[in-house]
C-alpha cells in the first residue's frame, strides 16, 4: 500500500466570501469556507444550464473536470509519495457522467506518469463514452473485467482508488454491481480520492457507513454531502463555469489561484 503524504493544508477560510451580498435562498447554504454548498436539485439545474443555455457540450465539461480531477490528485498524491514505482491507480468508473469523469482522469493520469487501471463493469451505448474508453485503451491502461474481491488485493496492489462510480444524480438504494464493489472499498485501506461526490452517499445528506474518503474533488461547486466530508483533502475543480451563472446561484467561489483549474478548500 502507501500513496499517503503529509497534510498540507491551504490557507485557513479566506474572506471572498465577505460582504458580497449573498442573495439568500432557503435551499442554499454556505459552508465553513463560505463556498456555496448545493442541494441535488442546484446542482442539476446549473449543470442543464450549462448545457442548454450556455451550449457547452457535455465533452468539453467533462474534459474539464477530469482534468482537474487528475491535476487535484497529482497535487495531493505526487508519485514520489507512493511506495511504489511506477505509482498504480485504481479507477472505477460509474454509468453516467461520473463514470465519464473518471475515464478522462485515468488518461490524465497516465500522462502525468501515473499507473492507471480501469474497472468500467456498466457502459452506457454512447458515442461519448465509447471514445473515451478507446482513448485509454490505445494508451494501454488495462481495464480489468473482475473487481478485485478483497479489500487487500486492492491495498497491495495500488497507492490510490479513484471513485468515478456516482455523481450528484444518485438516488435510492445501491444496486449491483455497485453494492459490492461499494462494500469492497468500504474496507480499504490505501486512500480513496472521490469525483464530486462519495459514491453512495445521499448527495445532501452524506453517509456516516459508507465510504470515507481521504480525498474530494468537488466540481463547480460542492454539494450539501461535502459537509460530512472527514478526509484530508478537499478541492475544488471545474473552473469553468461563467461568472453571471455563479452569480445567478449565488456560488460564492473563492478564487481560483492564477492560471489553476483547481484550488483546495479548507
Ligand atoms: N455541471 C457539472 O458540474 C458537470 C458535471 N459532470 C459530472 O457529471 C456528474 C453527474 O452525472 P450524471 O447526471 O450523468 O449522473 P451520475 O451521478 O454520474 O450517475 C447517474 C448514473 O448512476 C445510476 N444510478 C443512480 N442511482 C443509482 C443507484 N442507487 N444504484 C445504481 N445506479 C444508480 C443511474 O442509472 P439509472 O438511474 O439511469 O438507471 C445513472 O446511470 C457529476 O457528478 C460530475 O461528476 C461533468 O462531467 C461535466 C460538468
Ligand atoms: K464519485
Amino acid at each position: 500500500g502507501g500513496g499517503r503524504c503529509p497534510v498540507r493544508r491551504g490557507s485557513p477560510a479566506g474572506s471572498w466570501g465577505a460582504g458580497r451580498g449573498r442573495s439568500s435562498s432557503a435551499m442554499q447554504s454556505p459552508g465553513r469556507s463560505g463556498v456555496t454548498y448545493l442541494s441535488q436539485e442546484e446542482a442539476q439545474a446549473i449543470d442543464q444550464e450549462l448545457f442548454t443555455e450556455y451550449k457547452f457540450s457535455v465533452d468539453q465539461l467533462m474534459e474539464l473536470a477530469g482534468l482537474s480531477c487528475a491535476t487535484a490528485i497529482a497535487k495531493a498524491y505526487p508519485p514520489s509519495s507512493f511506495t511504489k514505482s511506477p505509482p498504480a491507480v485504481l479507477i472505477v468508473c460509474g454509468p453516467g457522467n461520473n463514470g465519464g469523469d473518471g475515464l478522462v482522469c485515468a488518461r490524465h493520469l497516465k500522462m502525468f506518469g501515473y499507473e492507471p487501471s480501469v474497472h468500467y463493469p456498466k457502459r452506457p451505448s454512447k458515442a461519448l463514452f465509447e471514445g473515451l474508453t478507446t482513448q485509454c485503451q490505445k494508451m494501454d491502461i488495462p481495464f480489468l473485467s473482475e473487481f478485485p474481491s478483497e479489500a487487500m488485493l486492492i491495498d497491495e496492489l495500488y497507492g490510490l482508488v479513484v471513485d468515478a462510480i456516482f455523481g450528484f444524480s444518485f438516488k435510492g438504494a445501491v444496486r449491483e454491481p455497485f453494492g459490492s464493489i461499494l462494500g469492497t472499498l468500504e474496507q480499504v485501506t490505501v486512500p480513496i480520492a472521490s469525483i464530486d461526490i462519495p459514491s453512495g452517499w445521499d448527495v445532501e445528506k452524506g453517509s456516516p457507513d459508507g465510504i470515507q474518503p481521504d480525498m474530494l474533488i468537488s466540481l463547480t461547486a460542492p454539494k450539501k454531502a461535502a459537509q460530512h466530508f472527514a478526509g484530508r483533502y478537499h478541492f475544488l475543480g471545474g473552473r469553468f463555469v461563467p461568472m453571471a451563472l455563479q452569480q445567478k446561484y449565488s456560488l460564492n467561489l473563492p478564487p481560483y489561484p492564477e492560471t489553476d483549474c483547481v484550488l483546495q478548500l479548507p
